[in-house]
């Protein structure tokens, strides 16, 4: 199967027809010799005619024109031959947003193979029709229960109805609050793990707790921050960080009044809350702008976990010996991500503050006034949306004799509980929110890059009426979302091409003090640019986040996604993001999840997680799931997985044929949609061709992404094999004329030079700026150690002369470099 050979090769009017008109009549070796006069003449023309596209070639393009098979010029004339409307390609359908694409320069015949050629696809037994029941919000507010109920304070509850538009408590709150508000129930507090679903308001359940227990120091004569931090949150990413630091900001912007004292009164608007001052420690600031805000002192922190334990270490003015409360946010992510010996060492540094604190006032070496209640112990309260058993195992090292409080099913009273202690070894299903409709589409790979713009086209189509709408995408690795996100916003549909952006609207001010002091930031400017729009998407906006961009650039493009206030009113936004923005983040109006690659790592409960994105506080949403032909059973698997073994709920991936989303995305009668489809494919391979950056990058992605995929682990390779995937094809995903061979050739030199060293794709691309210490804090989970150690492993083996391991024989299907090369040129 070598037909992604002729894919696309344009024929242009003046190029001469390869048809010879042999001279009739004379002898048979005048005949031959005139044939082949004209035949030398016909190359030599062909050599004259200049390029279709007026860009630089690419090595790729040097080579001689590909044969077309018969077969596929055939087919493109029955399928793309060009009508009225296909000029304005694509065509919208009648009720598609208003996508005027101006004519593409291209040439008057298409010869494509796109709808050709590809794997047969069976629609897997599953409820295909749009009319099945959306199910009954898992995690929303429930009307059965109220805040004051549930014992908070009056004022905290006025605050929490007028400004933030929060009535009732959902079923993790009802649950976690009256264990975490209750007077203690001796000096030595119970500690709680906190589980629920995606979206069910655990920020909340922890927070409000916390200001409920701080805010009667307010009537202490001599508090204010220098008392020095007294709670400190832990969340795994700078940006959930940022997103916990927002609600606590939020919260604390309270102004609270005695019951007596009138509106009135001179001194009315002032907050007692002055002193509860919040702060972020994320690695963003320089650390001696950090230190002196410590000096300082923030009564309730928010912190990455390395950062937390370097200032605990080396920051001798962090007054923490007092700190009451601990919570762990994320715990299963900041497993994944290698932080238990980090947390396990911030811990002994809350402890040995702690005692060096109550010596110091036992010897009298102290300056602080007032007293203390040295007795109460620290609390902590750990979060989860599972109880893996790495979690379990984190819960074992932090938690002492921990309350287990979860909320899974929002409309049962008795649901909603507060165990007696935490439960071990249980192997729970993780449900995404029951009223999340959960789709799948099984594209062949030669369509997977029109079946996205098809499928944004609709979500975005749909969303029109609903104003600013979100939709987040997920792909495998940085180099393919900074692709992707290049190729959308760069593609012109045959507009001039525009001029290249000097910077983004990522603005200086955004970039954190260490990136202006060029610590961290490797990448050109360019390359951070943070918002783009596409002739395909009219309306919208993109945005792209992933680990190896400057913090600057990730919170600003989180920022512009989100959205300011008035969200409701603004464009609807697309975000191309890894895995970095699966956990945690609660992005408002997020309308839909597309899974454009499924997750490497991390399975069915990764696959959750991300879904979990939409579909929050008992909103609706949709997840779009793309599936290659190799992968179908990936839809059973993941359903089971998410079933688990005792539950008795039933749950359903919604099959999409491609064809459908195709027509709905492009429009027009019958087959039109192939030629609208063929047409926007070939504009984003003229936009690979039209300069070295773009061919790289498109390059760099593909390579990247096969990387990717080899890291599924062996337990899903039955699924998920790199065997499995026609190369020739995926290139065409990635808007690439070449065959993977070409690929290899075209990126300079020999493949073996250029396919990246036997490194894992997450160590050479997926979330790491080059000779950023915080990022090795903040990103090295163990998985991926172990990864690198087998692909050490394979490589000293090879290097002695070994035979490569088989692939998959290990637990990450690293494939050695030969072993990829061969698969290349297969
Ligand atoms: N009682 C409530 N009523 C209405 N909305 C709420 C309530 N509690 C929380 N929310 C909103 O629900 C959204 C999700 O809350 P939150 O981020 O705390 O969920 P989570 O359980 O931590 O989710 P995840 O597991 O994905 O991190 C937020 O936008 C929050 O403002």
């Amino acid at each position: 199967m070598d037909d992604d050979l002729v894919l696309n090769i344009a024929t242009d009017d003046h190029v001469p027809s390869k048809h010879i008109s042999g001279k009739k009549g004379g002898r048979w070796t005048e005949r031959l010799k005139v044939k082949r006069t004209l035949k030398r003449k016909v190359r030599t023309d062909e050599k004259k005619v200049p390029s279709s596209s007026s860009t630089p070639s690419t090595p790729a393009e040097d080579r001689p024109r590909k044969k077309a098979r018969v077969e596929s010029v055939q087919r493109s004339k029955d399928t793309a031959q060009p009508t009225e409307r296909s000029p304005q390609a694509p065509s919208k359908p009648s009720n598609q947003p208003k996508a005027s694409v101006p004519q593409p320069a291209r040439p008057t015949q298409i010869i494509s193979s796109l709808f050709s050629y590809n794997p047969k696809v069976d629609l897997p037994a599953s409820p295909q029709t749009n009319d099945v029941k959306p199910s009954a919000p898992s995690n929303a507010p429930l009307d059965s229960s109220t805040f004051a109920g549930l014992g908070l304070n009056p004022l905290l509850i006025s605050h929490l109805t007028g400004k933030m538009s929060i009535q009732k408590p959902t079923a993790i709150q009802r649950a976690a609050l009256p264990v975490l508000l209750s007077p203690l129930p001796s000096k030595a507090s119970r500690d709680v793990f906190l589980q629920s679903q995606t979206g069910s308001g655990k920020t909340l359940s922890y927070l409000l707790p916390i200001i409920q227990d701080l805010l009667p120091l307010s009537s202490l004569s001599y508090i204010d921050r220098s008392i020095g931090t007294l709670a400190i949150i832990i969340a795994p990413t700078r940006e959930l960080a940022k997103q916990i630091s927002d609600v606590l900001e939020a919260l604390l912007k309270m102004r609270l009044r005695a019951e007596d004292e009138s509106a009135d009164s001179a001194d009315a608007s002032a907050p007692m809350t002055r002193w509860l001052v919040s702060g972020l420690l994320i690695g963003g600031a320089t650390r001696t702008h950090e230190k002196a805000r410590l000096r300082k002192g923030l009564p309730i922190l928010v912190s990455t976990p390395g950062r937390l334990l370097d200032h605990l270490q080396n920051t001798s003015s962090f007054n923490v010996g007092k700190c009451r409360w601990l919570v762990l946010d994320e715990a299963d992510q900041l497993m994944e991500l290698g932080f238990e010996e980090t947390i396990k060492g911030i811990i002994q540094g809350l402890d040995g503050r702690r005692r060096l604190a109550q010596q110091a006032m036992a010897e009298g070496r102290s300056t602080e006034v007032g007293t203390w209640d040295w007795e109460r112990r620290r609390r902590t309260v750990l979060c989860s949306a599972t109880i893996r058993e790495d979690v379990q195992k984190l819960a074992g090292t932090t938690l002492i004799e921990p309350l287990m409080v979860k909320a899974t099913e929002a409309d049962k009273e008795e649901s909603s509980n507060a165990d007696k202690s935490l439960v071990t070894g249980a192997t729970e299903s993780f449900t995404p929110p029951s009223q999340l409709a959960q789709n799948f589409v099984t594209v062949p790979l030669k369509l997977r890059l029109v079946s996205l713009v098809a499928l944004l086209r609709k979500l975005v189509t749909e969303t029109q009426v609903r104003k600013g709408a979100k939709i987040i995408v997920f792909l495998s690795c940085t180099d393919s979302v900074d692709f992707h996100f290049n190729l959308l916003g760069g593609s012109t549909m045959g507009d001039p091409e525009p001029e290249p952006e000097a910077s983004g609207s990522d603005s200086d001010e955004n970039d954190s003090d260490e990136e202006k002091e060029g610590k961290s930031s490797e990448k050109p400017k360019q390359l951070e640019k943070v918002e783009a729009t596409c002739p395909l998407l009219p309306d919208v906006k993109i945005y792209r986040l992933h680990g190896s961009l400057t913090t600057g650039a990730r919170l600003a493009a989180l920022k512009g996604f989100a959205g300011g206030k008035k969200q409701v009113q603004e464009a609807p936004a697309v975000l191309f993001c890894t895995s970095v923005a699966s956990r945690g983040l609660d992005l408002p109006l997020v309308r839909a999840v597309v899974q454009y690659d499924l997750p490497t790592e991390g399975g069915a409960t990764e696959y959750v997680h991300r879904v979990g994105r939409t579909a929050r506080a008992g909103k609706g949403g949709e997840a779009w799931s793309f599936v290659a032909p190799s992968e179908v059973a990936w839809v059973k698997w993941v359903e089971g997985k998410m079933q688990g073994e005792e539950s008795n709920a039933t749950v359903h991936l919604r099959g999409v044929p491609v064809e459908d989303l195709l027509r709905s995305g492009f429009g027009g009668r019958g087959s039109e949609f192939e030629q609208r489809a063929t047409e926007i494919q070939l504009a984003f391979e003229r936009w690979v061709l039209r300069n070295k950056d773009n061919a790289n990058l498109a390059r760099k992605a593909f390579l990247s992404h096969m990387r990717a995929y080899s890291t599924h682990p062996s337990s899903e390779k039955h699924i998920f094999h790199i065997r499995n995937l026609h190369m020739g094809h995926l290139a065409k995903a990635f808007a690439l004329r070449d065959a993977p061979k070409a690929v290899k050739v075209a990126h300079g030199g020999s493949a073996k030079k250029n396919l990246p060293k036997t490194k894992s794709h997450r160590e050479s691309n997926k979330e790491k700026p080059a000779g950023s210490k915080e990022w090795e804090r903040d990103h090295s989970g163990d998985a991926e150690r172990r990864m690198q150690a087998v692909v050490r492993a394979q490589g000293r083996l090879t290097k002695q002369g070994g035979v490569m391991a088989s692939m998959g024989a290990s637990e990450f299907q690293i494939s050695g470099t030969a072993e990829l090369e061969k698969m290349l040129a297969r």
